[in-house]
């Protein structure tokens, strides 16, 4: 159990996974069968970010308007939900998904939370697959439109960068996430039990060449080589 989540959070007991990947690529989908088969807490910074929307809070408002657009909200008021969502769980051992999406949230997080994650797993699907999901996912979001979704894929390839960084320092695990939802997850109940024999460390990742993908499968931006300031190791 944790013990003290304190005003930074610089606590050791405090274990982090981090999922991303574009809009529908099945985050949400993996992360809740992660969740229950590992014991995390899952947390989506984009479901918190829905709640507090429909909150009336004083930050509800933009927060709406900046998801409406299919852009980010800026880290501190992500980090401020999720640093709630922790603190009151009461647990210590936490699936974030959908977080970091840039380099500036990434950072945020090292700085205002102090917690690195053990590791990353990044579910890679073509635009094509994703928008189609999305199309049909069918749950009353306002940004499950084409508009939207367009704008979406655009802001999301600001988390390039993030995942050339946690390659570099041996943290990411690229999941081909076009195969079917069982498919997918085997694939992550592979890495995630090398984690938890204590080995994942030791181990490339596994799923999918990073460098087949990175390279070929993302546009131009992919290629942009940008580190944080300070290592995150
Ligand atoms: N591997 C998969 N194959 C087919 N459909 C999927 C797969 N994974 C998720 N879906 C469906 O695609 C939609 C988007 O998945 P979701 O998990 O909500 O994505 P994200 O959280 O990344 O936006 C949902 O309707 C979900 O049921
Ligand atoms: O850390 C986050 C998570 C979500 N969002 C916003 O919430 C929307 C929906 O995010 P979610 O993860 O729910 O869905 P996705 O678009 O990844 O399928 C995004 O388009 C962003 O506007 C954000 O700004 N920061």
């Amino acid at each position: 159990m944790m013990t003290d989540l304190n005003e930074d959070f610089s606590n050791e007991n405090i274990t982090v996974i981090f999922v991303l990947g574009g809009p529908g690529s099945g985050k949400s989908t993996q992360s809740t069968k992660i969740a229950q088969q590992f014991g995390f807490t899952h947390f989506s910074t984009g479901d918190l970010l829905r709640e507090e929307s429909k909150s009336g809070s004083e930050d509800s408002v933009m927060i709406q308007k900046t998801m409406e657009k299919g852009e980010h909200v800026p880290s501190t008021f992500v980090i401020k939900l999720l640093q709630r969502a922790m603190k009151e769980s009461g647990k210590n051992f936490f699936l974030i998904d959908g977080f970091p999406r840039n380099l500036e949230n990434l950072d945020a997080f090292s700085t205002l939370v102090g917690i690195e994650p053990k590791f990353v797993l990044y579910l890679y699907c073509s635009e094509e697959v994703m928008m189609q999901r999305l199309l049909k996912r069918n749950q009353g979001r306002n940004d499950d439109n084409i508009a939207t979704i367009t704008k979406r894929f655009e802001a999301s390839k600001s988390v390039y960068p993030v995942i050339q960084f946690y390659h570099s320092i041996k943290k990411l695990h690229m999941i081909d996430a076009e195969k079917s939802v069982d498919e997918v997850f085997e694939d992550i109940n592979t890495i995630c039990h090398h984690w938890t024999n204590d080995s994942v460390k030791l181990i490339a990742p596994v799923a999918m060449n990073f460098n087949t993908i990175f390279h070929h499968g993302m546009n131009d931006s992919a290629k942009v080589v940008t580190t944080p300031h300070h290592d995150l190791g």
